[in-house]
């Protein structure tokens, strides 16, 4: 853990293009220890494509990334270890049970075999799973299975964690209960999320970025816009309604 730098992700000059049509434009990005990070945007601004470039799951057409001080594109393997992911769509094993799945997650992510069964029970209780091990995934509501997404991006205790829309589809009492839960991930280890709710990024995150049309058009501290008595509503409406790219 001391080994760990401050910074456990730093992505520069991150682009990708698909085609001819430039999904996301020289993004830089840095994450902090113990930080939850917001990222924010309408429809089709980069979000799940910058995700995706900074896990390992899309290579970027150019620019570079940083986990843990392991450059990704070179050493994939051992930068992935550090990072727990929850894409857009969660890649659940709906006809096996929580548990049989927990433990295949385990499994890929390298998790010792003889700390299976604790790191699945400690999981189990940080996701509030722990009544339901048996149960089948296709047999749990949407809440649930978003809770099983979570419990397979965090079993091997990554440094990283990245979720993308984590709230999607969940009904009020499930998002309260996720925001909790993404709370106390950002205790141990540092977040980034990425989700249009406002509200989610200023109960949960300690920093926004805004995304609009591939480029980065802002970054603060929620704590410095709530200083300065700022909304983060007007912000997102006055760096998002525009149509052209605004650069940074
Ligand atoms: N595989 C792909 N092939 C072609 N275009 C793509 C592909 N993936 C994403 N795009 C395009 O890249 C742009 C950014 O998409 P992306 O999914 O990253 O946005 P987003 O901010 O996550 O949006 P949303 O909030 O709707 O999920 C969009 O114009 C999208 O159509």
């Amino acid at each position: 853990m001391n080994d760990i730098p401050n910074v456990t992700i730093s992505a520069y000059n991150l682009s990708r293009n698909f085609g001819k049509r430039t999904a996301v434009h020289k993004v830089d990005l840095e994450l902090r220890r113990g930080e939850v990070l917001g990222l924010l945007g309408p429809n089709g601004a980069g979000k799940s494509t910058t995700m995706q470039m900074l896990t390992g799951n899309l290579a970027p057409t150019s620019g570079s990334v940083q986990i843990c001080g392991v450059d990704l594109l070179k050493n994939p393997q051992q930068a992935k270890r550090y990072i727990g992911y929850l894409p857009e769509n969660p890649p659940l094993y709906k006809e096996l049970t929580v548990d049989e799945y927990l433990r295949f997650a385990a499994k890929l992510h390298h998790v010792n075999l003889s700390r299976i069964d604790s790191v699945l029970t400690e999981v189990k209780q940080r996701c509030g799973l722990n009544d339901i091990g048996k149960r089948l995934i296709n047999t749990l509501s949407k809440g649930y299975q978003q809770r099983v997404g979570i419990a397979q991006a965090i079993i091997h205790q990554p440094e990283v964690i990245i979720l993308d829309e984590p709230s999607i589809g969940l009904d009020p009492n499930q998002i309260r209960e996720i925001r909790i839960l993404i709370r106390e991930l950002g205790k141990s280890s540092s977040v980034i999320l990425s989700t249009h709710i406002l509200p989610e990024v200023e109960g949960v995150c300690d920093r926004v970025q805004i995304m609009n049309q591939g480029t980065m058009v802002f970054s603060a501290a929620l704590a410095e816009l709530k200083q300065k008595n700022l909304s983060l509503e007007r912000i997102f409406e006055q760096f998002t309604l525009r149509n052209e790219p605004i650069g940074n």
